[in-house]
């Protein structure tokens, strides 16, 4: 059984139809590219799958339970997480105070006066403290976790993201171009943290632009073209396919 699975998905922005009848499916363990060029609907397909927008019709099914329209939190109780193209830390705190507030809030108790904090909520405080500086480690964010995010480059702000994202602790990650405006040296060490993840036994399907890397890393590249699925497979053979090809010089792709 699949982990993840789109099936028959249809969206439509007034008159165009960016999902035309999709239907994708990513078993546990999995890393998969996304790509197709512009338009082809990738971020919509994430957005329907990550609960930002609802599909027209079809279904998004997650470890066999239909997920359908369910909102991103509640996706991601369930162990589904996305990142978005345009990084989405608070630029007026740190690095560390980002990674720690992501964390999932336990009821609203971080609110509360110190005084009133039970034995249960400091250790709980204190294990989302362990873990942010552990991810601060791991991407090698440390000498960096208590600049203003506002301070970062744009590679740095995606490591941030993606440490970000690792505090809700996702059985499936999805990564809306990674790679997009960072230097070919932080590209590397990005690719390299998703290989582990991935080693670790994290799903995790990659929209990118940059191929290169995708094809690199991936085991597996989905590509649509016009909402649709255009042609699947491993990434050698998906690149030498003619309607892959064509697609690309066809459309405007990056
Ligand atoms: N909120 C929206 N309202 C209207 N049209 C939209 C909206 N979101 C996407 N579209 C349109 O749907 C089509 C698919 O867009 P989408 O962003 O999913 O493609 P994409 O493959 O991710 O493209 P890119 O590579 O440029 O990010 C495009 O024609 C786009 O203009």
């Amino acid at each position: 059984m699949s982990l993840l699975s789109a099936d028959g998905l249809v969206k439509d922005f007034g008159g165009l139809r960016a999902i035309d009848g999709l239907s994708v499916s990513i078993d546990e363990g999995e890393l998969v590219g996304v790509m197709g060029p512009n338009g082809a609907g990738k971020s919509t397909f994430f957005n329907c799958v990550s609960g930002v927008i609802p599909p027209d019709e079809g279904t998004v099914a997650l470890n066999g339970t239909d997920v359908t329209g369910d909102p991103p939190e509640s996706l991601a109780h369930r162990g589904l997480v996305r990142t978005f193209q345009d990084t989405r830390e608070l630029e007026t705190m740190t690095v560390r105070d980002n990674v720690r507030l992501a964390a999932p809030d336990q009821s609203g108790e971080r609110t509360l006066p110190a005084l009133l904090r039970t034995d249960g909520m400091r250790r709980e405080e204190a294990a989302v403290r362990e873990r942010a500086d552990e991810l601060i480690e791991t991407f090698e964010l440390d000498h960096l976790a208590d600049e203003y995010s506002s301070n970062l480059s744009g590679g740095q702000r995606k490591l941030l993201e993606l440490a970000r994202t690792l505090m809700l602790d996702p059985d499936v990650l999805m990564l809306d171009e990674p790679f997009a405006g960072v230097n070919p040296t932080l590209t590397r060490e990005i690719a390299d943290r998703i290989r582990d993840l991935n080693a670790d036994g994290m799903t995790v399907v990659i929209i990118e632009h940059e191929l290169e890397t995708l094809t690199e890393l991936v085991d597996r590249l989905v590509v649509l073209q016009q909402g649709r699925l255009l042609v699947e497979g491993d990434p050698e053979t998906v690149l030498e396919d003619e309607r892959v090809i064509e697609a690309y010089l066809g459309g405007d792709a990056e």
